[in-house]
């Protein structure tokens, strides 16, 4: 499972969360920051176990992704609604996940922007075993374009958070991405 917590580590969330998983949690740091370069060092030292980082925010990437695995961390890039895959393409062999913007960055809450789908289409069909995340206005009624597309990771915010069943939600988003992951193997 992975989180993208803006809780302080050590925090008791976070042991919380160690003991319902019986497991170390996955921390994701999606940071969305102008330069991105100077957090890398403090969140590894934080415990941090991969960086998503945006991609029109550097204009280093690939020194950046280095910087990033040199300090023990997976790699994500992300890319804003704005930003066309054919900028993400080129680093798409070197980094552990993608992930495609599906509303503007800034806040919860936004509507889903299905147009982002084909983006995530296009990756899925080039890089088949690449980890591909969408993140905004994704819940039950969006969760299947996400899925069918080829997204194997979500972020859902206000669609858990105002639930008054946040389990059956969260069960529900996670059963559409595995099953819709499953089908791909199964047709390859
Ligand atoms: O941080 C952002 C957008 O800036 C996203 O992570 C959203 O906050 C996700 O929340 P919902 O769109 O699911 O409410």
């Amino acid at each position: 499972m992975h989180f993208v917590p803006n809780i302080t580590f050590g925090h008791p969330v976070v042991e919380s969360l160690r003991k319902q998983l019986g497991q170390d949690p996955f921390f994701d740091m999606h940071m969305m920051v102008s330069r991105p370069e100077q957090w890398v060092k403090p969140m590894a030292i934080a415990g941090a176990n991969q960086y998503t980082f945006h991609l029109e925010a550097t204009e280093n990437p690939g020194a950046l992704i280095k910087d990033i695995r040199e300090n023990g961390m997976k790699v994500g890039l992300a890319i804003k609604p704005g930003t066309t895959v054919e900028y993400l393409a080129p680093w798409a062999n070197q980094i552990d996940m993608a992930l495609v913007m599906t509303v503007e960055p800034g806040f919860g809450g936004q509507k889903f922007m299905e147009d982002m789908m084909p983006k995530v289409h296009w990756l899925r069909t080039q890089f088949p075993s690449l980890d591909i995340e969408v993140d905004g206005g994704v819940g039950p009624d969006t969760v299947h374009k996400c899925a069918e597309a080829g997204a194997n990771m979500i972020v859902s915010g206000s669609a858990i958070m105002r639930s008054e069943d946040p389990r059956s939600v969260i069960n529900l988003l996670r059963n559409v991405c595995s099953e819709a992951a499953q089908k791909r193997s199964l047709d390859r």
